[in-house]
């Protein structure tokens, strides 16, 4: 068995990651972190975990890890865990970072959308954690850097058809939805019962700082920069992403052709679901899973590609892609202890 620790253990993508790693055959969680509740059990914290883990919450440096852990999952707050990373990686641990810190290569731009960066020296290292795009250079890295939620549903829509140059990549237009736990569990306003219940806004319109990590991934793969339109807007419940993405086609392809190609594109892939023509993702088909689900259709009145992407925020948007991208660098099962069937209702 692999030991493995989870900084950041009483966030919502760290108790998620709790929660799958109690089930993975080949690891077992030896550290959980919190500042807050150090000195409590977990599964205290957390009554959802008794039986499944009976770590005590311990602050804990990276020195004292690396003691504890070959690979940690850092799941603290971006401009947080790049103060804890280059730490770890002396200490001789393998991470996956679940924050922003060290998703964006240039630091320039990771700068202008966040602050000045305390270790700027390992971006060029950090691998971006998109196992359906970067599998191979996942593989062997120290550093994995774990997509943001709203970049997964996003770039796992589009990369098939902007890869084919089938769509014109100048022409992009992203709206997308998610569910309130995408906040983080800190005590905020905006996140309160009576600020998200029973209501629905767009928020951070032309300015969200998952913009730039949108056109990193999208502008590799369309081998040209890439800007996009990215609106994201927060729905009334705890968990889902649901991004519609609008392109305008290149050439005359069908609608059937495009789907082939989509599918070709995905044909291998563990997590990926394309709907049937005429049927819609919802994110209520992929909670708890590690799924994407995506559904396509050509307008053919205006020449548009629409389509449409599902993922739980926590799982493929964070916990679940973590320990996928821990798996690679393990050289376990890519679907080890991500055998999830989605919750339904
Ligand atoms: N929520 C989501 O859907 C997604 C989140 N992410 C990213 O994952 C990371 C974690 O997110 P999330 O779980 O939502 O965040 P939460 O706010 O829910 O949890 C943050 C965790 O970090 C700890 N922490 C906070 N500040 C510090 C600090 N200064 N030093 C040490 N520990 C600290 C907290 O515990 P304590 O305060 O007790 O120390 C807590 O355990 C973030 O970078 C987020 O952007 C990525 C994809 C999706
Ligand atoms: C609903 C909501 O507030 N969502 C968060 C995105 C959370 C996330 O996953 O982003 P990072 O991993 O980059 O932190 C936001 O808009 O900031």
């Amino acid at each position: 068995m692999i030991q493995v620790a989870v900084v950041g253990a009483t966030g919502y993508t760290g108790v998620e990651l709790v929660r799958l790693l109690a089930r993975h055959p080949q690891v077992v969680v030896t550290a959980v972190t919190s500042r807050q509740y150090e000195g409590q059990r977990l599964d205290m914290v957390f009554p959802s975990l008794r039986g499944f883990c009976d770590l005590t919450c311990e602050e804990l440096t990276p020195e004292e890890l690396g003691q504890r852990a070959q690979l940690v999952f850092t799941a603290l707050p971006h401009k947080t865990a790049m103060n804890f990373v280059p730490g770890l990686l002396r200490a001789g641990c393998r991470v996956v970072d679940l924050s922003a810190d060290y998703r964006l290569r240039d630091q320039a731009v990771y700068e202008a959308w966040y602050q000045s960066h305390s270790s700027p020296q390992l971006l060029d290292e950090a691998v971006y954690g998109l196992p359906e795009l970067y599998r191979e250079q996942i593989r062997p890295a120290r550093l994995v850097a774990n997509p943001g939620c709203y970049p997964t549903s996003v770039a796992l829509a589009l990369a098939p058809l902007l890869r084919a140059g089938l769509i014109d990549p100048a022409s992009l237009i992203i709206d997308s939805k998610s569910g309130a736990s995408g906040a983080g569990r800190s005590a905020k306003t905006a996140s309160l019962f009576c600020e998200v219940n029973e209501g629905f806004k767009a928020y951070a319109v032309a300015n969200h700082r998952h913009t730039p990590e949108i056109e990193q991934t999208l502008s590799q793969l369309a081998g040209c920069a890439v800007l996009v339109n990215f609106t994201p807007h927060l729905l009334p419940v705890n968990r889902g992403i649901l991004s519609t993405c609008y392109a305008q086609r290149c050439g005359t392809v069908d609608e059937a052709g495009l789907r082939r190609v989509v599918a070709d594109f995905y044909q291998d892939e563990p997590f990926i679901r394309l709907c049937p023509a005429g049927d819609w993702p919802n994110t209520a088909y992929v909670q708890g899973s590690n799924h994407v689900d995506i559904g396509l259709a050509l307008d053919p009145r205006t020449g548009r590609v629409i389509l449409v992407s599902a993922i739980d925020n926590l799982v493929k948007g964070a916990a679940g892609q973590a320990v996928q991208n821990m798996n690679l660098m393990l050289g376990f099962e890519e679907t080890a202890g991500l055998d999830l069937v989605p919750l339904f209702p």
